[in-house]
């Protein structure tokens, strides 16, 4: 087994589908540590299936690399757990056919007693076939498969989307468990941001098949501020301070001015200012697509050696 702390990464990522199809993802460059809780959000058609199925090994990208537990997607598989957005299960197999399955597909590691669990804690019969089951039911199966298979990675898209509020909280409960007691890494996209808040320790946002902010959410909240000023522009100059700083959003009602930016100095006295809750960050980049990205640096050149120092020399 390969050991690593970097869970999943991609470097110059892209997926287009055919030859002269548009890019669904292009240039994704990230690293998502070991043991981390990922929240991939972003709008309809942003990229996030076409990253989960990536890094599942469904797909094969059209340019760049996706690391995946220190491997490539094809030799990780058998420590990731996939679940699909539209939940694929055989629907001519019960429910005990298809946890019975998944045993046999996993010698070694299969966790019957998670599967079983899960499978009852929502009343379903073992003897029900899948075909018959509920939107909410099949993800239940599809995760209970996802689970007993012990992954060290699990790759979950949208899984709460068909859930009920309370099977949402219980099988929310039951994957932040199992993160928190084997450290495994989960990668789920959602478009639910306030339900990731409290959840996810990690963030993804992809858009226009791009990924435009990426890290960990506690540095992304600290980088960012919410700032508000009444009469910030002297009058008829239009200036209302913000230059300096990469402003994601910013509007003007009258006299009073409310930014989200990301400083890069001190702000002016006088300004209130808050940190933006998970949601307000998200809904921000969503609503302003042209906003500057937030990822990781590439690698810095060392200090005092400028990139054309030695051709200087
Ligand atoms: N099999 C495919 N063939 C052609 N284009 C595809 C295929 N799958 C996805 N795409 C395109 O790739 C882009 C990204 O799609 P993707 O499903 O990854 O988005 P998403 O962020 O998961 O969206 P949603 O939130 O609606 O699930 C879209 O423009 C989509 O039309």
């Amino acid at each position: 087994m390969t050991v690593t702390d970097t869970a999943l990464a991609a470097s110059g990522l892209g997926k287009r589908f055919g030859r002269r199809g548009a890019w669904a993802l292009r240039g994704c460059a990230f690293r998502l540590p070991a043991g981390r809780v990922c929240a991939v959000v972003g709008p309809n058609g942003a990229g996030k299936s076409t990253l989960l199925a990536l890094a599942a090994g469904l797909l094969a990208p059209s340019e760049g690399t996706v690391t995946v537990l220190g491997t490539d997607p094809a030799s990780a598989r058998a420590r990731v757990g996939y679940v699909a957005q539209d939940k694929p299960l055989y629907p001519q197999l019960t429910v005990a056919e298809t946890l019975r399955m998944g045993a046999d597909l996993n010698p070694g590691r299969w966790d019957a007693e998670t599967a079983e669990r899960i499978v009852s804690a929502g009343e379903l019969d073992p003897g029900a076939r899948i075909r018959t089951l509920s939107g909410g039911q099949r993800t239940r199966v599809a995760l209970a498969l996802a689970l007993a298979k012990q992954p060290e990675l699990l790759l979950l898209d949208e899984p709460m989307a068909d859930l009920d509020p309370l099977a949402r909280h219980e099988l929310m409960g039951t994957l932040m468990a199992r993160a928190a007691q084997y450290g495994t890494t989960i990668v789920m996209s959602s478009h639910v941001v306030a339900e990731l808040e409290d959840s996810c320790d990690h963030l993804l946002l992809v858009g226009g098949g791009r990924v435009r902010l990426a890290g960990e959410i506690d540095d992304l909240l600290d980088a960012h501020t919410r700032v508000s000023a009444t009469a910030p522009a002297p009058e008829g100059t239009g200036d209302t301070g913000l230059a300096p700083h990469t402003v994601v959003e910013s509007r003007v009602t009258g006299r009073q001015l409310s930014a989200l930016v990301r400083p890069s100095g001190p702000l002016p006295d006088g300004w209130r200012t808050a940190k933006p809750s998970l949601e307000e960050l998200v809904l921000a980049y969503l609503r302003n697509p042209q906003a500057a990205p937030l990822t990781p640096a590439e690698p810095a050149e060392p200090a005092g050696r400028p990139a054309d120092a030695e051709a200087l020399a």
